[in-house]
């Protein structure tokens, strides 16, 4: 058992709440989501059942079966290497210091996920739903939701990630049924609470890293995720490590035709550490550049993240005190990323 930072603080890798033991994983185990489509409830459960399972000892599956068009994928994909290749003073017009609402270009080393680290070796394309100005919840300054930063060039690329970006969307409402099920809850419990989630999506590239690794500078140092889950993407090469329960990194290499799903703080937080949010890092060593696209999916802003009572007895009370889902996320945004710093004169 080794000790790990999470978001949610210092954390033992083997502990969980109501009895739950984390495992020494040495690999991540496969869901067919196929299941959640049956009209058989039994059918569901049963998927709500190994969800459970890798929630609670590993935190982090793969799913195939997932429904998602690999052509929408391969779309998105094509736009944006097209995008990184442009000239850095291209994509700096859209720098996500430029966005009210943290979305944007954001260039090499701008990011530090681990505070133990010198920053992360990825560049990044950020986005969420394209809500405009005009809307009440952008009106009233919650800051997740609001419009793009949309580069000129490549053509096709806003449609494109848009597209894909939908695409993972509505996986993510499986998800949360799937995750409703898990937790003995109604499979529509989450439903009203993700009618305007904030989403999150990235798409990163990495450059190889060669030779010796500086542990400091990796293409993201050791972190775990901030809102309730990720649906990840991973295009081509094997860089991601996920941390077993012995402190043992472990491989998630890309598996064609599916996802990896890993379970954030939040949900970790409104689970009251049922579900572990397991900590990973990416060191591309592929001798190649790699691409990835993680979608983070959060409730809708306001909704508050307490303990669930199915989460919670009298030998497991409350371990966090409740947060609301939009400021959780934003605070997690100011502890990692360059731009959201005080400057020189402002401190
Ligand atoms: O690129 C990957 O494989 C993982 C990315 C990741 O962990 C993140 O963006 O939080
Ligand atoms: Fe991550």
């Amino acid at each position: 058992m080794a000790v790990v930072q999470t978001g949610n603080g210092f954390r033992k890798t083997g502990e969980g709440g109501l009895n739950v033991q984390r495992t020494a994983f040495t690999e991540i185990p496969m869901i067919d989501l196929a299941g959640m489509m049956s009209r058989d409830a039994a059918v569901r459960r049963e998927v709500g059942e190994a969800v459970r399972r890798a929630c609670t000892e590993v935190g982090f599956f793969y799913v195939c079966h997932h429904g998602v068009d690999p052509q929408s994928l391969a779309r998105c994909y094509a736009v944006s290497k097209a995008f990184f290749m442009l000239s850095e003073a291209e994509k700096c017009e859209i720098h996500i210091r430029n966005s009210e609402n943290h979305r944007g270009y954001g260039p090499l080393l701008e990011e530090n996920t681990n505070p133990d680290s010198q920053g992360d070796l990825h560049e990044a394309f950020d986005l969420a739903g394209d809500i405009p100005q005009t809307d009440p919840d952008v009106l009233a300054g919650k800051r997740l939701y609001g419009p793009n930063l949309w580069p000129r060039h490549p053509a096709g690329f806003r449609d494109a990630v848009l597209e894909c970006r939908s695409a993972l969307v509505g996986l993510g409402h499986t998800i949360f049924r799937a995750f409703a099920l898990a937790l003995g809850l109604e499979e529509d419990y989450f439903q009203p609470l993700v009618e305007k989630p904030c989403a999150h999506m990235r798409i990163l590239r990495y450059p190889p890293q060669k030779g010796v690794i500086n542990e400091k500078q990796i293409g993201i140092g050791a972190h775990s995720d901030y809102e309730c889950f990720t649906i990840l993407h991973q295009n081509g090469e094997s860089a991601l490590q996920v941390l077993n329960a012995a402190g043992t990194w472990i491989e998630a290499p890309p598996i064609p035709g599916t996802f990896v799903i890993n379970v954030g703080d939040m949900m970790a937080r409104w689970t009251n550490d049922l579900f572990c949010s397991t900590l990973h890092r990416v060191i591309n060593r592929s001798g190649k550049e790699r691409y990835s696209i993680p979608l983070f999916f959060g409730p809708n802003f306001d909704t508050i993240i307490s303990p669930l009572p199915s989460c919670q007895d009298a030998d497991h009370p409350p371990l966090y005190p409740p947060v609301k889902a939009g400021d959780y996320v934003l605070s997690r945004f100011d502890e990692t990323y360059v731009y959201r710093q005080p400057t020189a004169e402002t401190v």
